[in-house]
C-alpha cells in the first residue's frame, strides 16, 4: 500500500486551511510538516503554534519532520500541538536512542531521518525501535529541488533492514518526488512518498496524488 505525504512546505499558506483540506480531498494519507530552525537547515518555517492550528482542519495523521538543533526541546511541544508521528535527523540527535524513546513517550509514533549523505548504518542499533525511516532524496531546507537519484540504492537497504526486523516500518522519501520519481522510489522499496511542489503547484491536486501514486 503506498502512502502519500503532501508537503505543506509548498502550500499557500494565507490560505493553509483550504490547502489542507484540499489534499484531503485529493487522496493523500498524510499530512507532511515541514519544522526548520534556521540552525540545522538554512531556511525557517512552522513551529508548534501553527501545528496545533491544523490540527482541527484534518482527520489525516499529521507527519512532522524537524530539520531542528536540539530536538529534545521541542518534541513534547509537538506532541501536544497533535502530531501523530515526528521524526528527527539521525545528524541532529547527540544521544539518537533517547531522542527516539523521547517521542513515543509522549505517546506520537517515532521516526529516523538520513541526509543523503549519512549511510544506512547509523540507524542499525535504532530500527527494531522506530515506526518510520524518512530518506531525505534532497539535501534538506527547501521545496522544489532535484531528486538525489544516488539515494535509491539506500531505499533498497533501509527496505532490507526492515524487513529482517518483521515488524511494520514505513520507509518513506521526501524531495524530488514526481511521478517519474515516484516510481523509482517504490521500485526501491519506500511506501511512503512525501511531495510539496509537484502535488501544491499542479491545479488538480487529486490528480497530481493520483499520478505520484501511479494509480492514473
Ligand atoms: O523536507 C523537505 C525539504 O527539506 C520537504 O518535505 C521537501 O523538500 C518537499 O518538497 P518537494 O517535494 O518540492 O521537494
Ligand atoms: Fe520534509
Amino acid at each position: 500500500m503506498i502512502k502519500i505525504a503532501p508537503s505543506i512546505l509548498s502550500a499557500d499558506f494565507a490560505q493553509l486551511g483550504k490547502e489542507i483540506i484540499d489534499v484531503e480531498k485529493g487522496g493523500a494519507d498524510y499530512i507532511h510538516v515541514d519544522v526548520m530552525d534556521g540552525h540545522f537547515v538554512p531556511n525557517m518555517t512552522i513551529g508548534p503554534l501553527i501545528v496545533e492550528a491544523i490540527r482541527p482542519v484534518t482527520e489525516l495523521p499529521l507527519d512532522v519532520h524537524l530539520m531542528i538543533e536540539n530536538p529534545d526541546q521541542f518534541i513534547p511541544d509537538f506532541a501536544k500541538a497533535g502530531a501523530n508521528i515526528i521524526s528527527v535527523h539521525a545528524e541532529a540527535c547527540t544521544h539518537l536512542h533517547r531522542s527516539i524513546h523521547l517521542i513515543k513517550e509522549n505517546g506520537v509514533k517515532a521516526g529516523v531521518v538520513l541526509n543523503p549523505a549519512t549511510p544506512v548504518s547509523a540507524i542499525q542499533h535504532i530500527i527494531h525501535d522506530v515506526d518510520l525511516v524518512l530518506l531525505m532524496t534532497v539535501n534538506p531546507g527547501f521545496g522544489g529541488q532535484a531528486f538525489i537519484p544516488a539515494v535509491l540504492p539506500k531505499i533498497t537497504r533501509v527496505r532490507e533492514l526492515v524487513s529482517e526486523t518483521g515488524r511494520e516500518i514505513d520507509v518513506e522519501v521526501d524531495g524530488g518526488v514526481n511521478p517519474v520519481t515516484a516510481k523509482q522510489c517504490i521500485e526501491a522499496g519506500a511506501n511512503v512518498l512525501v511531495a510539496g511542489s509537484a502535488i501544491y503547484n499542479s491545479p488538480d491536486r487529486g490528480n497530481a496524488i493520483a499520478s505520484i501514486r501511479g494509480t492514473v
